[in-house]
């Protein structure tokens, strides 16, 4: 049996992606079962035949095992101990498909030409299956699943009733659009081409095949292609740094893990990162349970009519932007060049463009900030005004028992959109805060908080602070900015039934303190640390905070925290003299290694 595609002359970053070299026979190994499901069976049975035949081709051996999960189909398992760096798999190229094999393939080939690379590997994916024995693919295309639970399988009653107030609606049925006209398109290019199985290439079939290809397909950044991975589309998905890619020298796709597997543990890739929710799940039919990647995806563009225009699109351009943009909104965080952009569509004043800077998170005028900051709140509420349900309508639906898979799914994805949305808002509130307000002779807008802020600055000054004193004022301070939330969410045409509980405080101001998500924090911490003479904990909404009298701040969790002082962000706190809130050193450096969002 014929294994490889005849060897390519066609490469990338000057290295042949198929060597064509003949691999080495090894003897066969067994596959073995580390915890065996019933689902699957059949499947299963194919991995092993797949493994076998593999291996008469001179598959190097992997430290992994094809196994079934109930809750995730088939994946693999350590067959030894394994530390975080090993390669888990190393897989020679010539047993990958690519755009390369498409391209020379002898029946899909002239179809394919010019289309996305995924549409080429499915058609490669119907053709293979669809020859079956006589394939030189069978052991492999066999172990593929007939579908996938794919939000572009679900019925169209399904995607209305359970993505409705999701951006998933959206983004599903232009994906089906763009699909039928793929498709309505290779029909008529195929039509003439007597080798290919024109009676089984139905818009269901196709699109069932582009869903399998979609979730298994991994991405190759170093490569920059999508590939089909023996062994490693076998691999389930855990949130991590652990990525698939091509390693050119080496001319092997390769799975470096990243922490330690113990002989029989399920070894896990980390898939596409920089997706949004909705489209990881539309990918692959499940969602990432951790919040870390959630996110949704806001447009911004220039005004209509706008005289500066051109001035504008210049200056996108310049920093790779384009008209409109769109920016992702993660749970906690939000890319400065966001705000920039939207600042820079709100100028009427050329002068002012000096003041742009897509690096830095800079106010450019008062009344500019204030359009900025209330044009993205306006977007967000839009957005979550979309669904009439609220946020505890979703997690009461969750509670329920009796939902279905796609119900729970929707629920949760939902839900997620949801949270992101409110958060944000709430960082839009919290940057408002101090711009919000009467606008002043002299055109600036004053601070409504400014009463506050001058009894905190006033505290602040002061070496010593009397129990009584911190005790009175943090109780003043928060009826005040609960009152002063309630005001705000209603004239903003918001629900402020959660307020109280966001702002709930323990009436002893007991070690735990839950200030919630609104307000001033660092004036919180700043009281929380007076107020205690040791050590405390503070909790902020699901944030940990470690406080110490007279000592830092310090992030306890991994998530970037926005300490926010009415839009002066907590580690510009440090510069004061007695406020020495921070953030720590380890959310720092995370908060660094995030380049796709900043702190709110
Ligand atoms: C590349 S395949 C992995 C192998 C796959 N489990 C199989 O049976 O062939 C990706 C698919 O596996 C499933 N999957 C992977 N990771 C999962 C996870 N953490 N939770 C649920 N399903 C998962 C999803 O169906 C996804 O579309």
């Amino acid at each position: 049996m014929e294994l490889l595609a005849p060897p390519s002359l066609v490469g990338f970053r000057g290295v042949a992606w198929k060597c064509g070299a003949k691999p080495r026979r090894l003897l066969p190994r067994t596959v073995w079962l580390c915890r065996a499901s019933i689902v699957d069976e059949e499947r299963l049975d194919a991995a092993r035949d797949m493994t076998k035949w593999l291996q008469e081709q001179g598959f190097p051996q992997q430290p992994l095992l094809v196994s079934s999960f109930e809750d995730k189909g088939l994946g693999c398992c350590a067959t030894r101990d394994l530390q975080a760096g090993d390669a888990a798999l190393s897989i020679p190229e010539n047993f990958t498909v690519t755009a390369v094999d498409v391209a020379n393939h002898p029946v899909i080939s002239s179809a394919a030409e010019g289309r996305d690379e995924l549409v080429g590997l499915a058609l490669w994916l119907m053709y293979e299956q669809e020859r079956s024995q006589d394939s030189p693919w069978y052991p492999y295309v066999k172990v593929f699943p007939a579908s996938t639970l794919s939000l572009l399988l679900w019925e169209q009653e399904e995607q209305e009733e359970l993505l409705r107030g999701s951006s998933a609606l959206a983004k599903v049925k232009d994906q089906l659009t763009s699909l039928r006209q793929t498709f309505d398109a290779l029909k008529d290019t195929l039509k003439d081409n007597k080798d290919f199985p024109m009676e089984k290439f139905t818009f269901s079939a196709f699109k069932t095949a582009f869903s399998v290809v979609l979730s298994r397909a991994v991405y190759l950044p170093s490569a920059e292609l999508f590939a089909l991975v023996p062994f490693g589309d076998l691999i389930n998905h855990e949130s991590s740094r652990s990525l698939l890619d091509y390693d050119i020298e080496e001319q092997k796709v390769k799975l470096a893990v990243d922490k330690r597997y113990k002989k029989g543990d399920q070894v896990f890739a980390s898939y596409a990162q920089n997706l949004t929710s909705a489209d990881f799940l539309i990918r692959y039919g499940f969602l990432d349970e951790s919040d870390e990647n959630d996110c949704i995806e806001i447009e911004v563009g220039l005004v209509s009519g706008d005289s500066l225009a051109p001035l504008k699109r210049e200056i996108l351009q310049e920093v790779g932007l384009t008209v409109p943009q769109k920016f992702p909104l993660y749970l906690n965080r939000f890319p400065t060049q966001l705000l920039t952009y939207t600042r820079l569509a709100r100028i009427q004043d050329s002068g002012l463009f000096a003041k742009i800077t897509f690096e830095k998170d800079l106010i450019v005028s008062q009344t500019n900030e204030y359009e900025t900051l209330m044009l993205l709140m306006a977007d967000c509420r839009t957005k979550l005004l979309s669904s009439s349900d609220t946020m505890e309508d979703e997690m009461q639906t969750l509670r329920r028992k009796n939902l279905s898979y796609k119900q729970r799914v929707a629920a949760q994805l939902r839900l997620k959109e949801k949270r992101i949305l409110t958060d944000t808002m709430s960082a839009l509130r919290n940057r408002l805060a101090p711009i919000r307000g009467i606008p002043t002779k002299s055109g600036n807008l004053k601070d409504p908080n400014s009463d506050i802020r001058e009894m905190f600055d006033m505290v602040e000054q002061r070496e010593v602070v009397n129990e009584t004193v911190s005790k009175g004022l943090l109780q003043w301070y928060c009826w005040m900015i609960l009152d002063r939330e309630r005001t705000m969410r209603l004239s903003m045409g918001l629900d402020c039934k959660h307020t109280s509980r966001q702002l709930g405080l323990k009436e002893s101001f007991g070690e735990e303190v839950d200030v919630g998500i609104s307000g001033k924090w660092a004036w919180q911490c700043f009281l929380i640390r007076h107020h205690h003479g040791k050590e405390t904990n503070a909790t902020i909404s699901t944030k940990s905070f470690n406080v110490n009298r007279g000592s830092q701040v310090s992030v306890t969790n991994r998530d970037e925290i926005a300490i926010d002082c009415g839009g002066t962000v907590v580690h510009e706190m440090s510069t004061k003299p007695k406020a020495q809130c921070n953030l720590s050193q380890q959310a720092a450096a995370e908060n660094k290694r995030k380049d796709n969002g900043r702190c709110h």
